[in-house]
């Protein structure tokens, strides 16, 4: 069984370690300019040490009969480059290749689902921590569970599942993804905009100032998913939050450093998720709203400014 991976930053150099550590060896497809050699050199670091790995690199412009094989392709773009990136890819898999769609927010596979022509579709999501240090050089940062499910096609198959199980630590299948990826997506809408928009580490949110915030957008986001027909506890998600917060009181979110570093931010996939359902719907979510206009503010203010 070939695996694939597609997007060969922290996460997807994170799971190839892994999956390279029980056994799989993975082809990562990258970008043209970033495949010099066909097999180059990756560095894990992780508590107990560091750990170098050789990995086939396929550029993503390379013929179609060069991806004929992949069984399952592991898709670790941020959620912005999902849709394009893949569009252009999916002609070159063959017909039979499972995809896993592995990014923070939701909404890239509503817009897949109509060009897999017979694939199966899979999402997932992760609580697991990887920092880039170097091109080909990441740090295992956090463990945290993985939670993974099948969501339009045919089912993965078992013995891909089994591989990815194997693989991944603290990994789980479930039979419905949706509520595992919206409890994420909570913790994402709370925590993600308001750090980014105050530049604040995520303990900062404890503040009674914060929490107000916080309440009014998970209020927002258990109402919108009552109309998808996902009946979420309002109460279990803040806790939820909440603890994440406590957990990684000290870290930046990623949209604050994505900020910070002048980068586009997956604020779509985010909370304005939430906003494109909230349109569908005819319901209005002004807490939510005006967090994707803020960032939205700052993220052209700030790109515009490093150009
Ligand atoms: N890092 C973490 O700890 C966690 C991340 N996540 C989520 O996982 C997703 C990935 O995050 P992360 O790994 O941090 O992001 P990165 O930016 O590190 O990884 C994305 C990778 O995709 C590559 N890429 C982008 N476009 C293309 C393309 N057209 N062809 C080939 N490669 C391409 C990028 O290359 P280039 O660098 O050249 O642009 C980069 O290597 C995000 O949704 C994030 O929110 C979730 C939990 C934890
Ligand atoms: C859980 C959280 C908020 C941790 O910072 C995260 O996933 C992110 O930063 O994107």
């Amino acid at each position: 069984m070939t695996i694939a991976i597609l997007g060969a930053g922290a996460i997807g150099q994170l799971l190839a370690h892994q999956l390279a550590s029980s056994g799989c060896q993975p082809l990562l497809i990258v970008r043209p300019d970033k495949c010099c050699q066909p097999l180059q050199k990756f560095t894990l670091e992780t508590r107990d040490g560091s750990y170098c790995r050789m990995f086939p690199c396929l550029a993503i412009d390379a013929a179609a009969a060069e991806f004929s094989n992949i069984n399952l392709l592991i898709v670790t773009l941020k959620a912005y480059q999902v849709v394009n990136t893949l569009s252009a890819l999916l002609p070159k898999l063959s017909q039979h290749c499972q995809l896993l769609l592995l990014h923070n927010g939701l909404g890239p596979h509503r817009q897949l689902i109509p060009l897999l022509a017979g694939r199966g579709l899979s999402l997932g999501t992760t609580s697991q921590g990887a920092l880039r240090i170097g091109e080909r050089q990441i740090r295992h940062t956090g463990s945290g569970i993985t939670q993974l499910g099948d969501i339009a096609g045919p089912a993965m198959p078992q013995k891909l599942q089994s591989q990815l199980l194997q693989a991944i630590p603290d990994s789980e299948w479930c039979d419905d993804i949706m509520p595992a990826l919206w409890g994420k997506l909570a913790v994402n809408a709370a925590i993600n905009p308001l750090t980014a928009i105050d530049n604040i580490p995520n303990g900062a949110l404890a503040e009674k100032h914060y929490q107000q915030q916080i309440q009014a957008v998970i209020a927002e986001l258990v109402k919108i998913a009552k109309f998808e027909g996902l009946s979420l506890d309002n109460d279990a998600l803040l806790q939820r939050v909440n603890q994440v917060i406590s957990l990684t009181a000290t870290n930046y979110s990623s949209m604050q450093q994505d900020i910070q570093h002048q980068r586009l931010t997956e604020i779509d996939a985010i909370n304005g998720y939430l906003l494109q359902l909230a349109q569908q719907h005819d319901v209005e979510l002004p807490v939510n709203q005006s967090l994707v206009a803020q960032v939205k503010r700052l993220q052209t203010q700030l790109i515009r400014c490093s150009h």
